[in-house]
């Protein structure tokens, strides 16, 4: 076993992040294979990336140290039973970005209870500025996570959470966080128009907006309270805008928005859990 060899199984959206963010660390791309099923996506993968990609997921896995499971959890259970009696015998640590499938049920389906890091990552991993939730199994140790590290962090900020539990959470704020940011940018791109802006005019400021304001909140020491202050001008136009919101309690409906968020992503788990 090659504790720098990774497989990823499957090589859609996901794992082309992760490889993209690797191989621009400088991470070998001759260690990295990717099990596809789909020969566009495998051709793809290595001629963009120089990784080497099979159709069968037992020629990728030969050898890997880390095996990155990318493919969606329907299809999660059958993927892996099958490739459970072709592991390398030496236990490889498994990283999952499978959203809502449990380190136990994971385990149970590979047939031994291999090391595990559950990750939670989102799109913004496709422009190595993802948000990535990271929890261990406990039979991951201190070198297993520095391998999900190099992994993960490739492709964005990562934050390791304390009970497999939190990843419920993490998946309610930043895996489905980019939707509730986009639905935001959607709306305030049409009320542009609606205002008389042309439509290309209120696109571009919209972005820039999010952007800027995204850029301030990360460098700034001021907390994003403070940053809103700063906009406001007492008795001006921002103080009139956020009344409106404030009257259709903007924070409450997303204290339920991203409850109910975590509500189906702990549905989902308990479904997937079941199904061992
Ligand atoms: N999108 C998001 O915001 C987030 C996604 N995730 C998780 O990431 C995972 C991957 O999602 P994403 O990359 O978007 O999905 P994609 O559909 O883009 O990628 C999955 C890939 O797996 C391939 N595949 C199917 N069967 C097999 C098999 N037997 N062996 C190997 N590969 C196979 C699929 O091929 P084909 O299409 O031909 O079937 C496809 O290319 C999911 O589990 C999802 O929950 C996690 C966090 C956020
Ligand atoms: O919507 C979903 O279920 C997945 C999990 C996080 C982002 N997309």
């Amino acid at each position: 076993m090659s504790t720098a060899k990774i497989a990823f199984i499957g090589g859609g959206n996901m794992a082309t992040s992760l490889i993209a963010g690797l191989v621009a660390d400088g991470y070998a791309a001759q260690d990295i294979c990717v099990s596809e099923p789909n020969p566009e996506r495998r051709n793809a993968l290595q001629a963009r990336y120089g990784v080497r990609a099979f159709a069968e997921s037992t020629e990728a896995l030969a050898d890997a140290g880390t095996l990155v499971l990318c493919v969606k959890p329907q299809i999660a259970r059958q993927v892996c039973t099958a490739m459970a009696p072709t592991l390398p015998s030496a236990a490889p640590l498994v990283v999952s970005v499978m959203a809502g499938v449990p380190e136990r049920t994971i385990q149970g389906w590979l047939g031994r209870p291999l090391p595990i890091v559950r990750a939670m990552p989102n799109t913004p991993a496709m422009v190595q500025t993802g948000a990535i939730g990271l929890h261990a199994s406990a039979e991951v140790d201190a070198e297993g996570r520095n391998r999900a590290e190099t992994i993960l962090r490739a492709a964005g900020l990562i934050r390791w959470v304390d009970d497999e539990d939190k990843i419920d959470a993490v998946t309610a704020i930043s895996g489905s966080g980019p939707a509730y940011f986009f639905l935001f940018m959607e709306a305030l791109e049409e009320a542009g128009i609606a205002l008389g802006l042309d439509p290309e005019t209120s696109r571009l400021l919209t972005m820039q907006t999010a952007l800027g304001a995204a850029k301030m909140a990360i460098e700034s020491d001021a907390p994003p309270s403070r940053l809103r202050e700063q906009v406001t001008s007492p008795g001006g136009t921002t103080e009139r805008a956020l009344e409106v919101f404030a009257d259709a309690d903007l924070r409450g409906l997303i204290a339920r928005a991203t409850a109910a968020a975590r509500d189906r992503a702990q549905a989902l788990s308990k479904t997937l859990s079941e199904d061992q």
